[in-house]
């Protein structure tokens, strides 16, 4: 691989800061900075519309192909992905073949209250709490195959970022 177009690409579950840690990454670096979620808004519509139309597995199918794309972009940038677009192997791969994949992590009851009063996580739409618990346990070893694991639970945003950078120096 080359290491100029080395992506760092963020995975994790919903709440854990992917997008938020991925803002601050590519101002430190100076590069560019992607959310598939909203590469996803700005061409296609709002999430909980694409769920609402298209089901899951539509909006799992627009998500990879714009993974895929983001994924090819030549050169250097901060990825920030969904929380289930490790459901695919493809995707997976893909990540691990082009980037230095960083999972974020955080205690369910953190998440929840991080994410509680957004709604525009369809798949937490009702009971919030129920919801992370189920979907967590689901998703338990998800994001295991992460070259880096990072618990943000007691982190601010800042100091994620800072410890991502640190282990991108030592790589
Ligand atoms: N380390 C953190 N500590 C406290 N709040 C956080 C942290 N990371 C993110 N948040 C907050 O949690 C919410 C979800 O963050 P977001 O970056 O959208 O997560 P994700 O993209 O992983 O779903 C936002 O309101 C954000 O400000
Ligand atoms: O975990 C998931 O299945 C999802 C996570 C969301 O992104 P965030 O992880 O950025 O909240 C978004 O892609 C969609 O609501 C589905
Ligand atoms: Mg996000």
């Amino acid at each position: 691989m080359d290491l100029r177009t080395r992506k760092i690409v963020l995975v994790g579950f919903m709440g854990t800061g992917k997008s938020t840690v991925s803002r601050l990454l590519a101002e430190q670096l100076g590069c560019s900075r992607y959310d598939s979620d909203e590469v996803i808004e700005q061409t296609e519509g709002t999430i909980s519309k694409l769920f609402e139309t298209y089901g899951e597995a539509g909006f799992r199918d627009i998500e990879s192909k714009v993974l895929d794309s983001l994924l090819e972009v030549d050169a250097r940038s901060i990825i920030a992905t969904g929380g289930g677009a490790v459901l695919r192997e493809h995707n997976r791969e893909a990540m691990l073949k082009h980037g230095f994949v960083v999972a974020l992590t955080a205690d369910a009851e953190h998440i929840i209250n991080r994410v509680k009063s957004d709604t525009t996580r369809p798949l937490l739409q009702g009971d919030v709490a129920a919801n992370v618990h189920r979907i967590m346990e689901q998703r338990k070893h998800a994001y295991d195959f992460a070259h880096l694991q990072l618990d943000t639970t007691s982190l601010t945003p800042q100091e994620a970022a800072e410890v991502i950078l640190q282990a991108l120096q030592e790589e």
